[in-house]
């Protein structure tokens, strides 16, 4: 059971709820979640009864806020970490959240940046990656792999300010949610995602998968000329398609009409262009939950691979370490089997001190190790910029 005292300074005071903090925030353009506090933590076990955990949990819990809020990890045999809040709060419409931008770290604090892995080991486990997408007889088609930065501060990092700072992008979804204890010390998984892995609001289901990215400029022609290149790549646009195939796949048994009537469109955030696909679709079962669906889904090929059980051996082998909640999903559910979960990518563990950082990108045949190397190194850039530091003081421009 996570102590709450650990757990409440993610956010100042809130006027609207005087002697507490909010432990935990999701907040998007058109909707704002705060929990407050820990009643309940619920019991660890593998992604698969993960579903029929939180539905006994509700049965057994009736009373209380409605609602489960936390985080499922990248490996599906590794335990979610959703937690019951003794208060929650959802704001409707845009919120501020109400937190000054504030230092990060006090002025003159020198910060240690370290790649791990280093852009050569990322650069050559990509190689090593395309090699195994070329093999012969294969059927590997699409993999992702993600490397880390790690930041350590001279003073511990605070969270409020740093979602005050990701909070600026209103394309994104601003998120700081408790992670297990580490021997102890409080975690937190901080990120602003711009990636819906399901929803479910009644019987409607969306979902808004991306894949294929290239990054901003400030110069608003070069901009341009990005965004409509990831437009017209072939590449970009296979690495793409097989996310909304495997999506439609596992979500079309399930409902009746369900379609992405859209096609593929860009997304925009402040720092990446990426391609997208709105999929909406009505549940034949309204007894289908939100987590039951994101179970199913995950980890969907925008942060695994297809097939998928191929890619995460290939993903284990090449990148060397635990993603942990990286590369999962960070959202809510309730008794009535709604939620909203979004694939927790663009974010960083922090523990005191120290933030590690992710950063991923899809690799197939006709991607290269200096191409998915730029990639992730300009997907770092919200998280970066969030600490005051730019992609070029990690050693890549
Ligand atoms: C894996 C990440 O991003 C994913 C991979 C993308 C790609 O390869 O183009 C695009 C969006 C995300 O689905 C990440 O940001 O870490």
């Amino acid at each position: 059971m996570v102590h709450p005292s650990t757990l409440n300074d993610i956010l100042p005071e809130d006027r609207a709820f005087p002697a507490n903090r909010p432990s935990y925030v999701l907040r998007s353009g058109d909707e704002t979640l705060l929990a407050y506090g820990v009643a309940r933590e619920l019991p660890g076990g593998t992604i698969s009864d993960l579903a029929s955990r939180v539905r006994r949990h509700f049965e057994e819990y009736p009373t209380g806020p409605d609602i489960l809020v936390g985080a499922i990890p990248y490996a599906r045999e590794a335990s979610a970490y959703l937690l019951r809040p003794e208060k929650a709060l959802r704001v409707m419409g845009r919120h501020e959240l109400g937190v000054p931008g504030g230092h990060l770290a006090p002025q003159g604090f020198a910060m240690q940046v370290t790649a791990d892995p280093s852009a050569d080991a990322f650069s050559a486990a990509v190689a090593r990656g395309l090699a195994r997408l070329c093999e012969d007889g294969g059927s590997l088609r699409k993999i992702v792999l993600s490397r880390s930065v790690r930041l350590a501060v001279g003073n511990d990092i605070s969270i409020p300010a740093l979602i005050a700072r990701l909070a600026v992008d209103d394309a994104v979804v601003t998120f700081a949610t408790p992670l297990p204890p580490r021997e102890g010390s409080p975690r937190f998984l901080v990120g602003a995602t711009p990636e819906l892995l399901v929803e479910r609001r009644g019987p409607r289901v969306f979902s808004h998968p991306l894949a294929g990215s290239a990054r901003r400029s400030p110069d608003s022609v070069h901009d341009r000329e990005a965004a409509e290149a990831l437009l017209r790549s072939e590449k970009d646009r296979r690495e793409h398609a097989l996310v909304v195939e495997q999506i439609m796949d596992v979500l079309s048994p399930l409902c009746t009409d369900l379609a992405a009537p859209d096609g593929v469109m860009l997304k925009a955030t402040r720092s990446m262009w990426h391609l997208g696909t709105r999929i909406k679709g009505t549940l034949k079962d309204i007894g289908t939950s939100s987590i039951e669906l994101a179970a199913l889904l995950h980890p969907t090929p925008a942060v695994c691979g297809m097939p998928r059980s191929e890619a995460d051996a290939a993903i284990r082998d090449l990148e060397g370490y635990d993603r942990g909640f990286y590369a999962g999903a960070v959202g809510w559910c309730d008794s009535s089997g709604d939620g909203r979960w979004y694939v927790s990518i663009r974010c960083a563990e922090i523990e005191g001190r120290n933030a590690r950082l992710y950063a991923g990108a899809g690799i197939v045949p006709g991607s290269t190790p200096e191409g998915e190397l730029a990639e992730t190194a300009h997907k770092f850039s919200a998280m970066l910029e969030a600490f005051g530091l730019s992609v070029a003081q990690i050693g890549e421009a």
